[in-house]
């Protein structure tokens, strides 16, 4: 990576010293051809202009190439870098979830993948780059202009220099808290566009749009206003550097035709050297740009390196459960962080490899909680959770998820066809295996009769399939992955008496050897279970037992 990085800032030099070169060289040729044409014949055959003249094609044609392979590579690189920050953003917020990210907006982290990552790229092609070739071109032209006339090169050192300091006081000091404002005006922004058009069905069934669309316009009038005035200040020290160009040009002009007098410098060499402060200041031009981005860059940089701050969970070496796969919770104390009222209170359960465990009680009792706490995504204030003789706190939830499969209530289906949401759950499944996940959900009949098959496209979340069918479509993709626990939350809400008796008679009968969890409150489930246990008040207690 460094090495894509200097041959970006080396083809970048190698682009500014061609332009300087061409437009000194120019100027010296066209006033050395101007000159020999006014004396006379004889001059103006004795001037050599091919030599010059193949020079000048020379940096026109380097300029060119340099300014094309300088774009080429320094994208590349910021491509790379895109990438590589993608990476190391997803590696630190994935251990966090769900626990650590429960205060983030959805749309906030999406902001930190897309636009922070982004703006942290960029700092290579809009700060490092424009800056390095500021600092070293600056210094060759100043060095060339020393050669030919130290008079010239301390006006055009000068002009620079109050050029950077221009750019300083204008771009970079009242920059920076416009930048601040904009950064948190454009993450909220995203943020709250994310949320309506995640939940654009209520705003709309609520009568909330009109509303909602005011709010947003106001944060996009307030943005606005934000790039404006970077904007503007941007554009007061370009115009700075600007003026400061012509009284540089001009200064250089007065030495240069003072030493033309005193007969320090050739005819021809007055306007090389005016033409070489105007190329030297080319240089220069970007620095605003790159200073407004360097604002930003830093901003995004805080807004990424404040996701490292979160709890993370990261085992280095998951220990690996083995079987037999028993379950054991020993005395849970839980309660949810932000609420502090117990969920889980001194709660003990022991699931043997093999059972069916029915879990029963009062709607917000923890039963979900409890299949979380099985994942170890939240933290326990008391007790412990061993799994396949391991504490889940040693292990990782990729490593429990390949051991345990679950349909909870809240599942999410991608836009994508029926195949794609059963593949994404077990990509090595066959045409048969999924057929048979399918009978087993109850949703062959219904796959059948489309006239796509399982090709059909089941819309954004699933919108096209209904709440029992997405339902059990989430079930279909449980079973596929053929793990030796299969957790069930509610798997039959919103079915008719019929079918929930089909879909758990044939679930039995395909997984007469896997644990199966069953979360339910229906009358219709509960018998198929070897054993139901009821929460309630943060402790379990037997419902009853089958014989
Ligand atoms: N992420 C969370 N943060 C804070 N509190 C939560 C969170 N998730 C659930 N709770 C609270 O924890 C309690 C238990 O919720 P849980 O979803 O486990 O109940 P449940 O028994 O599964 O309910 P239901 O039968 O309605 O699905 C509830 O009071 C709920 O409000």
């Amino acid at each position: 990576m460094r090495w894509h990085m200097r041959l970006g800032i080396l083809l970048a030099c190698t682009g500014a010293v061609a332009n300087f070169g061409l437009l000194t060289l120019s100027g010296w040729l066209l006033a050395g051809a101007a000159m020999a044409g006014l004396a006379g014949a004889v001059a103006a055959q004795s001037f050599n202009i091919l030599l010059p003249a193949t020079a000048v094609r020379f940096f026109a044609t380097t300029r060119i190439l340099a300014r094309y392979l300088e774009k080429i590579s320094t994208h590349d690189t910021a491509l790379r870098l895109t990438g590589r920050l993608r990476s190391w953003l997803y590696a630190r917020l994935a251990p966090q979830a769900p626990a650590g990210l429960v205060s983030v907006r959805g749309g906030d982290i999406l902001s930190r993948f897309v636009s922070d990552t982004d703006r942290v790229a960029a700092w290579y092609t809009d700060v490092a780059v424009p800056c390095w070739r500021a600092i070293l071109c600056s210094l060759f032209f100043a060095g060339v202009f020393l050669c030919l006339l130290p008079q010239a090169a301390a006006v055009l050192g000068g002009g620079l220099a109050l050029a950077v300091m221009g750019v300083w006081c204008l771009a970079v000091r009242p920059v920076r808290g416009l930048m601040q404002r904009s950064v948190e005006r454009h993450a909220a922004l995203q943020a709250e566009l994310a949320d309506t058009l995640h939940g654009l069905g209520e705003w709309l069934v609520l009568g909330a749009m009109p509303r909602q669309i005011a709010a947003l316009n106001a944060r996009q009038t307030a943005l606005t206003n934000t790039h404006r005035r970077i904007a503007a200040h941007e554009g007061l020290a370009g115009s700075c550097i600007t003026l400061l160009m012509f009284c540089t040009a001009v200064g250089v002009l007065g030495v240069a035709l003072q030493a033309f007098r005193a007969g320090q410098l050739a005819g021809p060499e007055v306007p090389m050297l005016v033409l070489g402060t105007l190329a030297a200041f080319d240089v220069v031009a970007a620095l605003p740009g790159a200073c407004v981005a360097a604002a930003r860059t830093q901003l995004g940089a805080q807004r990424l390196a404040a996701c490292e701050t979160g709890e993370s969970k990261a085992v280095a070496t998951p220990a690996q459960p083995v079987a037999p796969y028993d379950l054991e919770m020993r005395n849970l104390c839980f309660s949810y962080p932000q609420t502090g009222a117990a969920v889980l209170d001194h709660t003990t359960l022991t699931v043997r490899q093999g059972e069916k465990l029915g879990i029963t009680g009062p709607s917000g009792a923890g039963k979900s909680s409890l299949v979380a706490l099985l994942f170890n995504f939240w933290p326990v204030q008391e007790g412990r959770i061993v799994f396949g003789g391991v504490d889940v706190s040693t292990t990782d939830a990729e490593t429990l998820s390949s051991l345990i499969s679950v349909a909870s209530q809240d599942f999410h289906l991608f836009t994508a066809t029926l195949r794609d949401n059963l593949l994404l759950a077990a990509p090595q499944a066959s045409e048969a295996d999924m057929n048979e996940a399918l009978r087993i959900a109850q949703l062959a009949t219904f796959v059948a009769a489309l006239p796509q098959g399982l090709d059909t496209l089941v819309g954004h979340e699933g919108l096209r399939l209904s709440g029992g069918q997405a339902r059990r479509l989430s079930i279909a993709q449980a079973l596929l992955r053929r793990t030796p626990w299969l957790v069930l939350d509610e798997p039959t809400e919103g079915l008719d008496d019929a079918t929930e008796q089909a879909l758990m008679q044939a679930l039995l009968a395909a997984c007469p050897r896997t644990t199966i969890l069953c979360i339910s409150h229906r009358s219709g489930v509960l018998p198929f279970m070897d054993r139901v246990v009821r929460l309630e008040g943060g402790r379990l207690c037997p419902e009853g037992e089958k014989t």
